[in-house]
């Protein structure tokens, strides 16, 4: 046995977190299911809120509370601040290739300053908010042209597109790809070219981008390889959209569920903004009602229910047990936001719930925290927050909505499909009718 020790096998921590046994070389991994985030929510319930598995081969922890969500997204965010990364990425060499991957490296750190302070931060998305207007007028116009046919709208479909859209202000991934490809022969060292790209016309928030990469370099104490930043845009902007539309999906879902809710929120529209008008970013923090159908959306549709496997760093006590070094840690942010012990009747969709409560999705409060938190928290949250309430608001402050022959509120089908993000299974689609 010493001799099997002594050829690299760490000795494992005697008190790990307790969890259902595992079965030889499949450890748990029927256990997961086709929703794992629900069965590991109905094994918490059983072990606690701190759990273990074996999934293949892989040692995993899963974290189901407030209370330790907070030690591993906030105070010892260093120590769980890399990812494991699942083989259907490294297949595909994609954890090379997307800032969700990286580990936490100067290059990460360039890439996350790229986002934070040169795409997403308050003052960038204030200045080129006409962008998302204007991709939201054709949304609207869309959805009218179907109203006029007295044809189905496929919602998560339509607002795919939008969003895909709102994050290449020109409409078009050949644009976002045909920009990249400059950014590319731009480091190649052409230095005259400098000239020609900051006189072209066009977006605003891509010139951002290019001054601020251009700034990189010349700096000669920070390395950026520039190789990255191509996928950095296009895997990362693509999940961005997905992500997105999948939630506007899920609350219009909810709100046709729930018509009183539906009216609430139409006569706050109506009221603030005028009857069959779209939302503009400054009418936003005037809407609160709107704002809690967003966060009791993100509360029961977190897109991403287990955010993104963080790594653990080291043999590290977290709750009265210990997590071991190289262990898969996720927080099941769908167990959190169904918990009875934080939220009265859990399972029903009450926005009300947020009104003169100070809890927000942004990484603080940990009853909810649908974009993750610390270091690696969700970059686009803050586009992400605008184009929901715009497209919500819009599309419902605008139309009311029919739901399909045969479809009522009360058998409306809410099956989920878990994937990258955990959309519905069956397509919301619903008809458009001109207020
Ligand atoms: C409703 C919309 C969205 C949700 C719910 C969401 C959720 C998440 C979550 C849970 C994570 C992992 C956080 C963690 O590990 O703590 C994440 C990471 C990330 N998201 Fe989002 N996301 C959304 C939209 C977007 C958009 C619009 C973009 C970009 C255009 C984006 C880009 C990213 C990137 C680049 C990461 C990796 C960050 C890192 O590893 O440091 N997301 N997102």
């Amino acid at each position: 046995l010493s001799l099997v020790a002594n050829r690299g096998q760490r000795a494992r921590p005697s008190n790990l977190p307790p969890g259902p046994r595992p079965l030889p070389i499949i450890g748990n991994l029927l256990e997961l299911g086709d929703l794992p985030h629900r069965s590991l929510a109905k094994l918490a319930r059983t072990y606690g809120p701190i759990i273990k598995l074996e999934l293949g081969f892989v040692t995993t922890v899963v974290v189901s509370s407030p209370m330790l969500a907070k030690e591993i997204l906030q105070t010892h965010d260093a120590v769980f601040s890399n990812r494991t990364v699942p083989n259907s990425i490294t297949a595909h060499d994609h954890d090379k290739l997307g800032l969700p991957w990286l580990p936490v490296s100067p290059l990460f750190r360039n890439l996350k300053k790229v986002y934070n302070l040169h795409i997403f931060s308050s003052k960038k998305l204030d200045l080129n908010q006409h962008l998302r207007s204007k991709k939201v007028q054709e949304l609207v116009a869309f959805v009218r042209k179907c109203a006029d046919a007295g044809e189905a709208v496929n919602i998560g479909e339509a607002a795919f597109r939008t969003s895909l859209n709102a994050i290449d202000p020109h409409g078009s991934k050949r644009h976002l790809e045909a920009l990249i490809q400059k950014l590319f022969d731009f480091f190649d060292g052409v230095i005259q070219r400098r000239l020609q790209l900051r006189t072209e016309k066009g977006c605003v928030r891509c010139n951002d981008v290019l001054d601020y990469l251009l700034d990189l370099i010349e700096d000669k104490n920070e390395t950026l390889d520039i190789s990255l930043v191509k996928h950095l845009f296009l895997d990362t902007i693509t999940g961005g959209s997905e992500t997105t539309s999948s939630t506007l999906e899920w609350a219009m879902t909810e709100l046709l569920r729930n018509p009183e809710k539906l009216s609430r929120t139409q006569a706050e529209l109506h009221q603030v903004i005028g009857k069959g008008k779209t939302i503009e970013e400054v009418d936003i923090s005037r809407l609160p009602y709107l704002e809690a159908v967003l966060k009791e959306t993100f509360r029961l549709h977190p897109i991403a229910p287990l955010l993104l496997p963080r790594k653990s760093g080291e043999d590290f006590p977290i709750g009265g047990f210990t997590i071991p070094k190289g262990a898969q840690v996720y927080i099941n942010v769908f167990a959190i936001g169904r918990d009875p012990s934080t939220w009265d009747d859990p399972d029903k969709f009450v926005p009300d719930r947020f009104l003169g409560s100070d809890i927000d999705f942004r990484g603080q409060n940990l009853e909810l925290v649908p974009f993750g938190g610390g270091r690696r928290i969700c970059p686009g949250l803050p586009l992400a927050a605008r184009m929901l309430r715009l497209m919500l608001g819009s599309l419902i402050n605008i139309f009311n909505w029919k739901l399909e022959d045969g479809v009522i509120p009360e058998n409306m089908n809410m099956e989920e499909k878990f994937g990258l993000a955990v959309q519905k299974a069956q397509s919301l689609k619903a008809v458009p009718i001109p207020i």
